[in-house]
């Protein structure tokens, strides 16, 4: 099955890339193997929407990208470094989903920031004035300036999410990772974030997004990654969020897909999805709740 899925995936350009994996397998300890040759190129000053079901080895990217977890086979490439040479220097940055995090740690929002910053400092970890002023920006850019003394567990979840993209800028990340990060936030979150992605790409950083959002996929990646324990399919949005390869990806038969607002829900929602799951159970995605076919969420 793996094969024939590597197979359909298209091939790799060899020109300066932001993000490069080619051919990458990643295999547990236990013997599974989470990721089997998977290849795509991401450029910089994109953000790009990662997108599979659950079990399709989007975290399992994420670690072999961080480091985390070592690629059996094949290669990483980041800003045309290895992964251990882009850890050395800092260049990737990660906004966690909710649920990795111990909100209950005693710890400021300000501290959290600073955290960021920890890889330029010495083993004392003294913050300079340069530290701090990252901090201060990056707090400043999410809007979060005035919950800096609050302790982390007491926010809400779009402004832990702000918090954590703090940490990011704070960083200084050039590809930044981020794990659902319109999970649990509001609609004016979700378009805090999106405009600050949509700057970051500005400045020529690379942003890949992990969401279960189809819905807000082509209103603002620029280019898509579909992976089903390997990569199905990478490239442009306009191009690779299609019908053809979501069906694919979900295993499906989709019905009511926006492609970048071209076709419309019955309803007339550019932001609704719904895909028709193997077992002919529909669910619809929108905004960061999943639904049944009866609309329960
Ligand atoms: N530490 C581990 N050891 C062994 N197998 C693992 C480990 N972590 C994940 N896996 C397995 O690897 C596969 C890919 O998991 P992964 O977490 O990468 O998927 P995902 O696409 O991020 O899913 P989700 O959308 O649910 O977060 C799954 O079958 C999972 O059970």
């Amino acid at each position: 099955m793996f094969n024939r899925q590597a197979q359909n995936a298209q091939p790799v350009a060899n020109g300066p890339a932001g993000l490069l994996a080619r051919d990458v397998t990643v295999t547990y300890r236990n013997g599974h193997t989470a990721l089997r040759g998977a290849s795509f190129a991401i450029p910089r000053g994109t953000v790009t929407a990662l997108v599979g079901v659950n079990g399709a080895g989007k975290s399992t990217l994420f670690k072999a990208i961080m480091g985390f977890v070592p690629a059996t086979r094949g290669e990483i490439r980041l800003l045309d470094r290895t992964v251990k040479q882009a850890l050395r220097e800092n260049i990737v940055a990660y906004v966690p989903q909710s649920e990795e995090v111990d909100w209950s740690f005693p710890v400021l929002v300000e501290d959290v920031v600073m955290m960021g910053r920890y890889g330029r400092m010495g083993l004392l970890r003294r913050p300079r004035t340069a530290d701090r002023a990252a901090v201060d920006a990056a707090l400043e850019r999410v809007g979060m300036q005035e919950f800096r003394h609050r302790q982390i567990g007491e926010l809400s979840g779009g402004q832990r999410k702000r918090v954590f993209l703090a940490r990011a800028l704070a960083q200084d990340g050039q590809v930044i990772l981020l794990d659902e990060p319109f999970t649990g936030v509001d609609v004016k979150t979700e378009e805090q974030i999106v405009t600050l992605l949509r700057a970051l790409r500005d400045e020529g950083r690379v942003m890949l997004v992990s969401t279960h959002n189809l819905g807000s996929v082509p209103e603002f990646c620029d280019r898509t990654v579909l992976m089903k324990g390997t990569v199905l399919a990478h490239g442009p949005t306009a191009t690779t969020f299609t019908r053809e390869n979501l069906e694919r990806a979900f295993g499906g038969v989709l019905r009511h897909v926006t492609l970048g607002g071209t076709e419309l829900h019955d309803d007339g929602d550019p932001r609704r999805v719904t895909i028709l799951t193997d077992d002919e159970r529909p669910f619809v995605q929108y905004g960061d709740k999943t639904h049944t076919a009866e609309g329960q969420p």
